[in-house]
């Protein structure tokens, strides 16, 4: 630590811990398990947003492995390659949509390579078990194309049956090398292609979208917190979502759900307290037939609104949420309008690296003179404001995913259900204290996460064992010790 504190630059701390990653994985894993709040920031967003920007002029040794387009018809073979035989993870990107990034091509691979370390770090998955990849479809990054360091396949695209081939004959691959319990978790894959992944695979595959699921059981339990604080059950408020892609619709459908268990109103009803806005304006029914297939259940009726402000002010929502991967979108006006309507209005604003975030802590806390509940995908530093000390809670699937995996895996599990998604998120907000809270905390800090993670798995553990989907048996007595004694720790073995 002493060493890495001494880069003042954050991508030189990040450089300084792949290759300690590479020579020393238990040291790696020590530093980061031990200094966690500290380092999160580091091999996590956003450092990693911009080590993946950087990826090729920064590139040391490879990481992870990449399966391009040359490698169709062969992918059985690439895999076995790899020198680990007992996966346990996948997790796996087309670098199509990179935090909000955009398309970063397969210079992607800093996502798997940061999500596989905190499944490690934060969920206690061995290293050994993790396997980071990229599908190289080639990129639509005009910079990455003509830039001499890209590592990447020189093409755009593939698009369509090519890239449902390859992708297919990837998902078919891990399952004839790896067997039907390896968990598969599709990263950072743009809209048009991550929700039918998903929806293709969760029948036959352990898969799981984070930026879809694991980001919606994250902001679930914030909210389920927050109401501690601002008082009401989730069916007394208004929700209203800037960005309707994965992240937004992902929550939107969980909350609608959460509702609809609590209330016994079909879904079809609990979905219209959330309302979502996407770059044309508020969704509507009117604007329905133009709308992608995943945007449509959001399409309620109202007059078209172009603007978030208009919307803001015409919804009156009491939640806040920014999942649009644009920066700086929830201006002074915005936030100012959700003040002057709520005592305490809750405010997230989830897109990340940081440069993406809707606005930061202390434009929160400011413009609603500080009122607002608030959160963020990427960190922001505490903030004081007219003498009191803000601490703004990280709104981050890094929260879910560890301890999700890790309850899929102990319990043995053949799908994934979205109970267990409501399941992680109740043992989530069942974390936060009376003291964070007081420190205008929605989440429990970063520091306890692996207690945090056991506490999920035992739950998501316990649901898979519920529903009938879990093959490790018997089911352990104590899910939370089990869980605990599964976790690996970066200690020495001792010399005999
Ligand atoms: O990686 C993160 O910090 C959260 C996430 O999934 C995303 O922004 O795509
Ligand atoms: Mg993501």
């Amino acid at each position: 630590m002493h060493i890495i504190r001494q880069y003042q630059v954050p991508l030189q701390k990040y450089m300084a811990m792949m290759d300690l990653q590479e020579s020393n994985e238990k040291l790696f894993y020590k530093l980061l398990i031990d200094n966690v709040e500290e380092m999160l920031p580091i091999v996590y967003t956003p450092t990693v947003g911009e080590a993946c920007q950087k990826y090729g002029s920064i590139f040391g040794r490879p990481q992870g492995l990449y399966i391009s387009l040359k490698e169709k018809g062969c992918i059985h073979e690439v895999l076995r390659n790899w020198p680990e035989k007992n996966i346990e993870v996948i997790v796996v990107t087309d670098g199509e949509r990179i935090l909000g990034l955009g398309d970063l091509g397969c210079q992607g691979m800093g996502i798997p390579v940061g999500k596989l370390a905190l499944y490690t770090a934060l969920g206690g998955v061995r290293p050994s078990a993790c396997l980071p990849v990229t599908i190289d479809v080639g990129t639509n990054n005009e910079n990455l194309l003509n830039d001499e360091y890209y590592i990447g396949l020189r093409q755009r695209r593939a698009t369509g049956q090519e890239y449902a081939e390859l992708l297919h004959e990837f998902m078919s691959a891990v399952k004839q090398t790896y067997g039907e319990k390896v968990l598969i978790q599709f990263e950072d894959f743009a809209n048009h292609n991550a929700f039918d992944l998903l929806a293709k695979y969760s029948t036959t595959h352990l898969v799981f979208n984070d930026d879809i699921q694991g980001t919606a059981s994250v902001v679930l339990a914030g909210l389920v917190a927050a109401l501690k604080v601002v008082g009401g059950t989730l069916a007394d408020h208004t929700f209203l979502f800037l960005g309707a892609g994965e992240a937004g619709t992902g929550i939107a459908e969980l909350i609608a759900l959460e509702i609809s268990k609590q209330t016994n109103m079909p879904v079809e009803e609990t979905r219209k307290k959330v309302w979502l806005v996407d770059s044309k304006g508020l969704i509507v029914s009117s604007r329905r037939e133009s709308l992608q297939h995943f945007k449509k259940p959001w399409a309620h009726e109202h007059e078209p609104v172009k603007t978030l402000l208009d919307a803001v002010n015409d919804i009156k929502p009491t939640v806040l949420i920014g999942t649009s991967g644009v920066g700086k979108t929830f201006t002074k006006e915005v936030i100012e309008a959700m003040a002057s309507f709520n005592e305490k209005p809750i405010i997230l604003s989830l897109s990340n690296p940081t440069s993406q975030s809707e606005c930061t802590a202390e434009e929160a806390y400011t413009w609603s003179q500080g009122r607002a509940i608030f959160a963020s995908g990427s960190p922001f530093a505490p903030f004081e404001y007219e003498g009191k000390t803000f601490m703004p809670g990280q709104a981050n699937n890094a929260y879910i995913f560890p301890g999700l995996g890790l309850g899929l895996i102990m319990s043995g599990a053949i799908r994934v259900h979205d109970d267990m998604l409501l399941a992680a998120s109740e043992a989530l907000a069942a974390q936060v204290t009376q003291e964070n809270f007081d420190q205008g905390l929605i989440y429990p800090p970063f520091k306890n996460i692996r207690k945090i993670s056991a506490e999920i798995a035992a739950k998501v553990a316990a649901k898979a064992y519920e529903l009938g989907l879990a093959t490790r048996v018997p089911p352990p007595r104590d899910l939370v010790k089990h869980a605990e004694s599964c976790m690996y720790s970066p200690a020495y073995r001792s010399y005999r």
